[in-house]
């Protein structure tokens, strides 16, 4: 029988995230996460979900993302599913930037491993992660088919008025500075899932998907594709985010640099680690905020009262992008969880037939689910994202079998 497993890789700047899925039923046979790579005390939390055993937590330095990978492929091993097993089909790795070369998934040869690197300086803190990801996996299984799905490719179907910067053609047209977009695969996956939610085709419905994690984009998709999106050239544009600054004037960069005597390696780490959430008010968890809000914490409310504006903007601009809009769909981890950030988003938006209703905002599910009110125009959702199911399910499809 030919092989059905398909890990999936999730680099992130300090973080791996990784799932095992057997593609027969696309179900999980483990599941797990390296946190604060590079960090005295990073954290493997590691769960066989296939043999029912129970979660392992290890915790320790973890210097770099090889060593986070070769500690995965320990914990995989213990259980029996180790990278040696002949059951693995492919590994699928999330490749945040693809640019405009990568529209579909991709197998990766030493072609596509040097565009994902000639993409760096578009996506510093994502990209490196990935190559090294994918370069770690690879010596690991030479043998095995190794896939690329990129966060850029959903948004590869925006018009050019959508994906245009209104700077100066040439100049924007010798660097590659457009606007790509991140997050698609979530955006494609939850804008699915939302269209079956309403029990529609996706090419019947309009969807405003808010993907809310520590990055955060929002997207305009119309019947299936995407149309705009609020993420740029790189990932700092658009929302509010955990530690990036979102939508700003581009001249205050000009005036840190004038005024302020900072560099352009201090701006960046400026507007990308230490602006947001986290900038605002010291904190980038929306789980804390809220705790700090509800003591009355000042700081902590003008915060988030600048992220809820920012989203509101967005919907409101979507909204008139679409022209029609059939569903907002809230997603990832403050999306999924957080139902104030949901509640105030959406408040005060009646007349454009959208509002949240009290008791089904505040159910806890892992499911998704409505809550707007019976009656309403449009339909307010919460739509759990599955990036690495969705990543598993194009892997597979394109070497499985
Ligand atoms: N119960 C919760 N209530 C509010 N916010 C939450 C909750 N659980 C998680 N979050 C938020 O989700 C964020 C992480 O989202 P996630 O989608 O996992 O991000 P990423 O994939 O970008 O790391 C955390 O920073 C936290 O603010
Ligand atoms: C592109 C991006 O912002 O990804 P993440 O949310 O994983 O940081
Ligand atoms: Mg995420």
């Amino acid at each position: 029988m030919s092989p059905t497993r398909v890990l999936v890789l999730n680099s992130g700047s300090s973080s791996v995230k990784y799932q095992l899925l057997d593609m027969r039923d696309s179900s999980r046979l483990a599941m797990g996460l390296v946190e604060r790579i590079g960090e005295e005390t990073s954290r493997l939390r590691h769960t066989p979900l296939g043999t029912g055993g129970e979660t392992r937590e290890w915790s320790g330095p973890i210097a770099d993302h090889e060593a986070a990978l070769k500690a995965v492929s320990e914990e995989l091993a213990k259980d029996g599913l180790g990278l040696d097993s002949p059951e693995l089909a492919a590994i699928g790795h999330r490749v945040v930037h693809g640019g405009k070369s990568f529209t579909e998934p991709t197998v990766i040869d030493d072609a596509v491993l040097a565009e994902i690197e000639r993409l760096i300086p578009v996506a510093p803190l994502h990209n490196p992660a990935n190559l090294t990801g994918i370069r770690t996996a690879r010596a690991l299984r030479p043998d095995l088919p190794q896939v690329a799905v990129f966060d850029t490719a959903f948004h590869t179907t925006m018009p050019e008025s959508a994906a245009r910067y209104a700077i100066d053609v040439k100049t924007a047209d010798e660097h590659r500075i457009r606007r790509y977009g991140f997050h698609g695969t979530s955006h494609a996956y939850v804008s699915r899932a939302t269209a079956e939610l309403l029990g529609k085709a996706p090419e019947e419905v309009n969807v405003i998907v808010l993907h809310l994690g520590n990055g955060a984009s929002a997207s305009a998709v119309r019947g299936g594709r995407c149309v705009d999106t609020s993420m740029g050239l790189t990932p700092l544009e658009g929302l509010v985010m955990g530690t990036r600054s979102g939508d700003m004037d581009p001249a205050v960069i000009f005036h840190l640099m004038r005024v302020g005597g900072m560099s352009t390696d201090e701006i960046d780490t400026l507007l990308n680690k230490k602006s947001g959430l986290i900038g605002l008010c010291g904190d980038n968890d929306m789980r804390e905020i809220r705790r700090r809000v509800d003591e009355g914490d000042e700081e902590a409310q003008l915060a988030f009262d600048i992220y809820i504006h920012r989203l509101k903007k967005y919907i409101g601009a979507y909204y008139a992008v679409l022209g029609r809009v059939d569903a907002v769909a809230f997603t990832a981890g403050v999306g999924e969880n957080a139902s104030p950030v949901r509640e105030a988003a959406v408040a005060g938006l009646e007349e454009l037939g959208l509002a949240v209703d009290r008791e089904l905002n505040a159910v806890r599910s892992d499911e998704p689910r409505l809550i707007s009110p019976a009656r309403t125009r449009v339909a307010v959702a919460v739509v759990p994202t599955d990036e690495e199911l969705e990543i598993a399910t194009q892997t597979y499809a394109l070497v499985g079998r």
